[in-house]
């Protein structure tokens, strides 16, 4: 069964639009556990555009569901992951100055320096994820830095889903067999939407949650967070 986990970050830029606390972030996220989520993820970025480092601090006492935090390694984020303790933190590359995350990690040229931050974490009882592009080398040095699962990026599966191109999650499903085959827990997420779920869903095997941010945000605008969740657990099932 794949888990949804909902990315919150985005309800976070809203409370931050106007310097106060409207909507509340740990309100919206034990309100989207109700609605049936099975995981909250955060992204606190070193710049806190959106979620706070506070926030994940004072998010994980109420959680319920999985708690998934992602950045990318620096020694803050490190610290904060220590501390909290999420069930699950993922690795994510991100230049400081970029706009979202639009990389996988290169997992060869790091995998010294992969291996030695997951073990920090696998030691302290959090299951490691990292951020990787649907290519076969990649997932194969993923392999090699004792990371507990990958999470898949999948950006271009979703570009070219809106293209028509029904060969969009062909490199998606040829990595899931490869990571399940080198006994590599398989997450995804990045651009995944109520259109383009049901398609990657079908075409991807062994897929152990995706966490679904931006979209869902924007389409509960219109339907509501919980009927939005809904539909999302419907088309995972
Ligand atoms: C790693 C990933 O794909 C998501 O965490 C994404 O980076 C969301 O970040 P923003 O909400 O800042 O775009
Ligand atoms: N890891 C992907 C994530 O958490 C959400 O990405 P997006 O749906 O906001 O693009």
């Amino acid at each position: 069964m794949t888990k949804l986990s909902v990315n919150i970050n985005k309800i976070a830029t809203l409370r931050n639009a106007r310097g106060g606390d409207v909507p509340n972030v740990l309100e919206a996220a034990k309100n989207i556990e109700s609605f049936g989520a099975e995981g909250i993820t955060v992204h606190p970025r070193p710049d806190e555009r959106h979620i706070r480092y506070a926030d994940a601090r004072e998010l994980k006492p109420l959680l319920k569901t999985e708690f998934n935090i992602e950045g990318k390694p620096i020694q803050q984020f490190i610290d904060l992951v220590m501390e909290v303790k999420p069930a699950q933190v993922t690795l994510v590359p991100d230049a400081e100055e970029a706009i979202t995350s639009n990389a996988g990690w290169d997992t060869v040229k790091h995998r010294d320096y992969l291996k030695e931050v997951i073990s920090e974490f696998k030691n302290n009882g959090i299951r490691t994820s990292i951020f990787v592009d649907p290519v076969k080398e990649m997932i194969e040095g993923a392999a090699e830095t004792g990371t507990d699962r990958i999470e898949l990026y999948t950006e271009s599966f979703a570009v070219d889903y809106e293209k028509g191109d029904t060969n969009a999650a062909k490199s998606y499903t040829e990595c899931a067999e490869i990571a399940n085959q080198l006994g590599l827990g398989i997450n995804a997420g990045h651009d995944l939407s109520l259109k383009n779920i049901r398609f990657f869903k079908e075409k991807v095997p062994h897929l152990d949650e995706v966490s679904i941010g931006h979209a869902l945000i924007s389409e509960a605008l219109y339907m509501g967070l919980e009927k939005t969740i809904q539909k999302y657990l419907k088309l995972l099932k």
